[in-house]
């Protein structure tokens, strides 16, 4: 069953369409994250599907429902729908407990489930100014869900946090979709956060969607540089350099560039099928280490957990077919 169904949704702010189109679905339990560049619209898209934005055009169902925005209610959201803002607020001079127990409609049970899943529960008798950006924030997630809602939407939740903050918050959104059965749709701008936890990624550019689909797919067969870009390093071989790739079985050097991802190189002993190059560069950088390799025509940037290899060194490359894309 489709939880939400997003069609051709529009809008304008001035004399800029904002969002030009957008449609997209989104089933019960499907984890869906949105990413692209800045201002390419994912804010203004996710508060038009929350109703906290009016929309100039398309349709948002939830639940078979048409979504109103703000400009058709009293108050505006939708019920059933969680929103947490890049700037939420807790209200000051309260303990945690008290800010969570306001809209609470849940079980005792359910909320101590609750406070487990969102790592607060050693934090309740604490007041706003004695809690830490990240702790805030998991309080005012758990807030959000204290509302039983069927479908939570995070917008930029990993941003201005620290990598231990950060790690928690993963772990917790994590046990959400797993533990309180609630939809996620997420929006990022560091698309690689993305990839463990997604079951469709889409991506986004000025105002449209330019690919959808799982994240193994999106990563490795990316419909342009911009989709490449989002996630990470890749080589760019242009088609006069690409005669340095002839010799790899499957490849096909048509006059298009070649990309390839760093980590799909495999350093490999010689054979006929293999690409001859030199090490220029050797980087460390914590978990692998990055080396540049100059081939005849081009200079690749290949990722190796190998610790031993050397500027100078004479190493061969191999490549499947499949970790090349063209364009
Ligand atoms: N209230 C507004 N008034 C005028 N322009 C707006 C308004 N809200 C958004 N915009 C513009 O719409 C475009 C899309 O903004 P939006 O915040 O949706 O992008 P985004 O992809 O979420 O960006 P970011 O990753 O930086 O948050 C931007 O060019 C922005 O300046």
């Amino acid at each position: 069953m489709n939880l939400l169904e997003v069609s051709g949704v529009r809008k304008q702010e001035g004399d800029q369409e904002v969002l030009k189109g957008v449609s997209f679905t989104q089933k019960e339990f499907q984890k869906i994250a949105i990413v692209g560049e800045s201002g390419s619209g994912k804010s203004t898209l996710l508060k038009i599907i929350g109703g906290l934005t009016q929309g100039d055009g398309g349709e948002v169902l939830f639940e078979n429902v048409r979504v109103k925005g703000p400009l058709e209610r009293l108050l505006p959201g939708q019920p059933g729908i969680a929103y947490l803002s890049q700037h939420y607020e807790l209200r000051n001079h309260y303990r945690m407990e008290e800010i969570l127990s306001y809209a609470n409609t849940l079980s005792d049970e359910e909320a101590e489930t609750l406070y487990e899943v969102c790592h607060i529960s050693h934090l309740m008798k604490r007041k706003n100014d004695q809690l830490s950006g990240g702790e805030k924030q998991r309080v005012a997630l758990a807030r959000l869900l204290t509302t039983a809602p069927r479908l939570l939407i995070l917008d930029e939740p990993y941003s201005n946090l620290d990598p231990i903050h950060k790690n928690t918050l993963k772990k917790v959104i994590h046990e959400i979709g797993k533990r309180l059965d609630i939809t996620c749709l997420m929006v990022s701008h560091d698309p690689v956060d993305t990839l463990s936890w997604a079951d469709e990624i889409i991506i986004m550019k000025d105002g449209q969607i330019i690919q959808q689909g799982p994240p193994q797919q999106v990563y490795s067969q990316p419909v342009n540089e911009y989709a490449a870009a989002l996630f990470g390093a890749y080589n760019l071989i242009p088609p006069a350099a690409a005669k340095d790739f002839k010799s790899l079985p499957g490849i096909n050097v048509n006059g298009k560039s070649l990309y390839i991802r760093p980590e799909r190189f495999e350093i490999t002993d010689k054979t006929a099928h293999a690409l001859k190059g030199k090490i220029t560069e050797v980087h460390f950088m914590g978990s692998i280490y990055e080396i540049a390799v100059q081939l005849p025509s081009s200079v690749v940037t290949v990722k190796t957990g190998n610790s031993h290899h050397r500027i100078g060194e004479e190493i061969y490359l191999s490549l499947s077919p499949d970790d090349v894309w063209y364009a």
